[in-house]
């Protein structure tokens, strides 16, 4: 279930920005890419049929998260993208995650993973239960959202690389843990409280990482999307 290639957050305001990014890469390069809301509220459909016609893989992180026949019908429209991931928000229950995977199966989208936001890497606990109201540790609000997505269906879980161990032996090993929340040692944390180096993150499980800023604002992004690649392979 490993994917080798870091996901870049590709999370621009427009499409030259795609573009101008992806151009600095060698042309054989196929990256893993994460087209997210900012990108795909602004640019629309044409965006992910580009970065998929020049052999990229595509995430498209859109977070679905409403009454199971709205969800159902989006993911029915989502399904002819045909990209290789998309995720929805756990909070939504397990009636909404049903139906978001028969939106997909429905209209051709059997191939597409699909994968439910459990807690933001942007939460802390003390966060969490002020302004959610959960009175319980993070830890088993993750492990609570991600039981009830393996008991949905899906394939696995976008959550903390901190917490990917507990997820994993309260699921199964091939249930798919994506962690962003990534930070290479030294890069500035922003908005993120539930962080891990990419080779901690490595160690520890995840399948998949997700990286935006540390390499989109790099002064030379492909080297930092080279020296994130290298550590989270374990690479010398
Ligand atoms: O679903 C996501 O991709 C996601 C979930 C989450 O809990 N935390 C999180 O940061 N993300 C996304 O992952 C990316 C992280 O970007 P950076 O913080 O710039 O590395 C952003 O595009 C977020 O929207």
């Amino acid at each position: 279930m490993r994917e080798n290639r870091p996901v870049i957050a590709l999370d621009f305001p427009t499409f030259q920005d795609v573009k101008d990014f992806l151009a600095k890469f060698p042309e054989e390069e196929k990256l893993y890419v994460k087209i997210g809301m900012e990108l795909y509220y602004s640019v629309g459909p044409d965006v992910v049929e580009y970065v998929k016609s020049l052999g990229h893989a595509v995430f498209l992180d859109l977070k679905l998260h409403d009454i199971p026949n709205t969800v159902q019908s989006a993911m029915k429209v989502l399904a002819g993208l045909g990209v290789d991931m998309t995720n929805v928000h756990a909070a939504g229950g397990r009636e909404m995650m049903r139906a978001a995977r028969a939106g997909l199966d429905q209209a051709g989208g059997e191939a597409t993973k699909l994968i439910a936001v459990t807690q933001l890497t942007s939460t802390s606990e003390a966060i969490m239960q002020a302004d959610q109201n959960i009175q319980t540790s993070l830890q088993e609000s993750v492990i609570h959202y991600a039981q009830m997505t393996a008991d949905a269906g899906l394939d696995g879980v976008v959550c903390s690389a901190q917490e990917v161990e507990l997820i994993k032996q309260a699921t199964s090993s091939d249930f798919v843990c994506l962690t962003p929340g990534i930070r290479p040692k030294g890069t500035a944390t922003g908005d993120q409280k539930r962080v891990m180096t990419p080779a901690d993150a490595s160690s520890i499980g995840s399948d998949y990482i997700v990286v935006g800023r540390p390499v989109t604002q790099a002064s030379d992004p492909v080297r930092a999307y080279q020296e994130i690649y290298k550590e989270w392979n374990h690479l010398p």
